[in-house]
Parts: C-alpha cells; sequence; structure tokens
C-alpha cells in the first residue's frame, strides 16, 4: 500500500478532495475548484483547478484521466490525456479539459471532471550504444504488417 499526501489549497474547503466512488474504483475523481461556472465552447481548451496539491512515493505517477460519461455525453475530455503528475509536483493540480462536443458546455464548482490513477513507474538506467540488439521486427512499424 503506498501512502499519497492531499493537501487541499486555501479556499477550496467546500471542494471534495480526489474520492473513489466505488470500493474498487481505479480512479479518484478531481473536482473542480473554479470560483465561477466556466463555458467551455466548441474546440476550446481551459485548465481547471482541482484545488489541491499532493506528494506520492517516488516510484508512483499518477495519471489524470477523462471521465467516460462526460465524454460519452458532451464531448469532454482531457486533451494532454493522460496527463502526467510527477511524484516531485508540489503545485496545484490542474486539468486541462477540451470541448470536443456542439454545444457550450459549463464547468461547475465541485462537478466531478476527471479521474486520477496511480501507477508504478518502473525504475530504469539509461545507456547510449553504437548498436542495439537485433530483433525479428527490426525497424518494421506504423501497420507494416498490414492493416
Ligand atoms: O494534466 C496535468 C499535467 C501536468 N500537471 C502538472 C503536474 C506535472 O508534474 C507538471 C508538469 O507536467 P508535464 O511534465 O506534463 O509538463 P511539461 O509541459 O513537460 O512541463 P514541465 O516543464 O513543467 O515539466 O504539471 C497537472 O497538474 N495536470
Amino acid at each position: 500500500m503506498y501512502q499519497v499526501l492531499f493537501k487541499r489549497l486555501a479556499g477550496n474547503e467546500d471542494v471534495n478532495l480526489p474520492q473513489k466512488m466505488s470500493e474498487l474504483a481505479a480512479g479518484f475523481d478531481l473536482h473542480a475548484a473554479v470560483q465561477e461556472p466556466v463555458i467551455l465552447a466548441p474546440g476550446e481548451r481551459k485548465l481547471i483547478p482541482a484545488g489541491f496539491a499532493m506528494a506520492m512515493p517516488g516510484e508512483l505517477e499518477a495519471q489524470i484521466r477523462p471521465r467516460s460519461g462526460l465524454a460519452y455525453k458532451h464531448g469532454i475530455t482531457c486533451l494532454n490525456s493522460p496527463g502526467t503528475i510527477d511524484a516531485d509536483y508540489r503545485g496545484e493540480v490542474k486539468v486541462l479539459l477540451v470541448n470536443l462536443g456542439q454545444e457550450p458546455f459549463a464547468i461547475t464548482r465541485g462537478e466531478r471532471i476527471a479521474q486520477m490513477v496511480f501507477q508504478v513507474v518502473p525504475a530504469v538506467s539509461i545507456a547510449e550504444c553504437d548498436e542495439l540488439p537485433d530483433t525479428v521486427r527490426g525497424e518494421g512499424g506504423f501497420g507494416h504488417t498490414g492493416v
């Protein structure tokens, strides 16, 4: 079990911290910490504050992912999906939403706008080399096996 710390940022006492909506949910829902409703016009993107900062063990990252209901019903999704929260980031967590729907959409205070899923990032060491190990695939990619 990993210990993650959430710090509520000043002025957001009324906004829920990330929370799971069911016992085995993978994601913690994030809530909009906007003061007034924010309108996203079709095609528009806006950075929405989530009202908290966090700390997690160094081997973790947190991914900000869209909520399927908002995406399906309104075309609202995360532009940089999945967003990456680094373990050493201490700023406010924010969600970059974009409206891919046909209608303006209002983000209201406290609304659940995205979800955050934790992942273990494997420790890697890197080295430069002149020749890479051979594979059967070689340089084939981008559909080289057919569509
Ligand atoms: O959806 C997101 C993505 C990022 N961040 C924060 C946490 C993350 O640790 C930091 C940097 O994100 P990223 O590495 O994706 O951004 P960058 O464009 O590479 O910026 P930087 O140079 O600040 O690393 O911004 C968010 O709050 N929400």
